[in-house]
């Protein structure tokens, strides 16, 4: 299957020699500085040319505002105004291109020319020889956008995309399965979820929504429900404790699947956003039913004044005022807060609402959770286990059929110009697309 990626590399060549006739949006193209240190001679289909080879010989990425630029450019020299019909909103890539085209106007071919030469030289001479890769620093895990290790009898899975905020792709999706599945049978005890780096996990890739196939947007659609399904199934059936270690901030279906695991461990610099209103989505890994059940559709919380982080039970930050003697301010967090209206909360607030089963202070996290872990791992397991099925078999059902309804719902929303255009917003805040 045609990655991203490869659609962004492939448009890369191709746009510049504008053999692709498809956009992408970018916002404000009209702002890219064009070179305007040309002479008066006109450019010749022979300097066109010229350019279009130089750029082929760029090493640096010159990154999609550019990229666009040029295409739109090069498109205007050679064919004239854009006069294709405007792709629909799913198709972002050729949507933006389109855009990127279109902004051209009635532009003459002579001065489209001469604009997209002027471009290619200036970048040229600008143009630095790309940075050697930055080699892993000491300590930082080596190996894929996954990390699955097992040893002292727990199954840890490492979301390891620091550079990317460990935001979940496709690919991390199936391999979590995977690893799921393997843990399922091995001789482990307890399995946990981590984020390497300075975030737990972003969620969803947002970049998962583009690359569509040929079959189009719907399919996609399906295809992502059908995944979605089967990935939150398999935490719904894991037969063994489920541990999230929460090293920093958790974003969308890393969160909402915390309603599914036994223990949820936080650093205090972790936080808990679930912004599926902003991005015209809605709850997933069934927190549709286990935020209310978990939270209250409203809840007071009340949390112990003073207590140290880590002695059992949330690190106080939200007390409650009795009768106005400052002991601290009634805390109202709903479920819906959350899911539907993308309130953010700090570890400790979601530690108050029962998310978080415990929060530590960030300096000493790793080593207080692993060593409460390691510990745990010498129960008996059978026991363990058993007690953890008696706990979570009466409520399986229920959420299977959650689950099946949130993806149906999901489903329709990832085809919506809510979604789209919010998916677009964001990759295209950098020209990321
Ligand atoms: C099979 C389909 C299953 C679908 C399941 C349904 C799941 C739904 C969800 O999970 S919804 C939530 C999706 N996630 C987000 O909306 C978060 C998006 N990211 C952000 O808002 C921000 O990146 C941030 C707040 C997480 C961090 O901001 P900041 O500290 O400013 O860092 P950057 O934005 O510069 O991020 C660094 C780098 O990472 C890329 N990135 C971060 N998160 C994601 C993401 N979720 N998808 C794709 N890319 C992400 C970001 O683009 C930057 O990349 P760059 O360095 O510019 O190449």
């Amino acid at each position: 299957m045609t990655t991203m990626a490869q659609v962004i590399c492939g448009l890369a060549r191709r746009w510049c020699f504008g053999a692709l006739g498809s956009p992408l949006q970018v916002p404000c193209l009209q702002a890219l500085p064009l070179h305007l240190g040309r002479t008066a001679t006109r450019a010749s289909q022979r300097d066109l040319e010229n350019a279009v080879h130089q750029v082929k010989l760029w090493k640096k990425d010159p990154g999609n505002e550019v990229k666009l630029k040029l295409y739109a450019l090069y498109k205007q020299a050679t064919e004239g105004p854009c006069n294709l019909p405007k792709p629909g909103m799913m198709d972002l890539v050729n949507k933006a291109k389109w855009d990127a085209w279109s902004a051209l106007g009635s532009l003459p071919k002579e001065t489209a020319r001469e604009n997209y030469v002027d471009l290619v030289s200036s970048l040229s001479a600008a143009s630095e020889p790309p940075s050697p890769a930055k080699p892993a620093a000491d300590g930082e895990q080596a190996g894929g956008d996954l990390v699955v290790t097992s040893e002292n009898h727990i199954t840890t899975i490492t979301f390891n995309r620091p550079a990317k905020k460990n935001a979940i792709t496709t690919q991390m999706y199936q391999d979590i399965m995977l690893a799921l599945q393997a843990a399922s049978k091995d001789d482990s005890v307890l399995t946990v979820l981590t984020g390497n780096g300075e975030y737990y996990c972003s969620g969803n890739d947002l970049t998962n929504f583009t690359d569509i196939p040929p079959e189009g947007p719907e399919e996609k659609a399906r295809t992502n429900a059908i995944l979605l399904r089967e990935f939150v199934d398999c935490f719904i059936d894991f037969p063994k404790p489920l541990v999230a270690v929460v090293n920093g901030p958790a974003v969308g279906i890393s969160v909402t699947l915390l309603g599914l695991f036994d223990l949820v461990y936080a650093s205090d610099r972790a936080t808990f956003h679930t912004p599926f209103g902003p991005l015209g989505l809605s709850p997933e890994g069934c927190s549709s039913y286990t935020f209310p059940k978990m939270m209250g559709p409203s809840k007071l919380s009340r949390t112990k004044v003073g207590s140290r982080a880590g002695e059992g039970g949330c690190q106080s930050q939200a007390t409650v005022s009795l009768q106005g003697r400052g002991l601290g301010q009634l805390v109202f967090l709903k479920a819906a807060e959350m899911l539907i209206f993308g309130r953010k909360l700090t570890a400790q607030e979601a530690c108050a609402q029962g998310l978080v089963t415990e929060v530590f202070p960030d300096s000493t996290f790793q080593k207080e959770v692993w060593t409460r872990l390691r510990a745990y791992t010498k129960l008996p397991p059978n026991a363990v286990r058993t007690s953890r099925e008696v706990m979570r078999s009466k409520g399986r059902e229920r959420l299977h059929a959650v689950n099946a309804e949130e993806c149906g719902a999901l489903q329709q929303r990832w085809l919506s110009e809510e979604c789209t255009s919010a998916v677009v917003r964001f990759l295209s805040r950098r020209g990321k697309l």
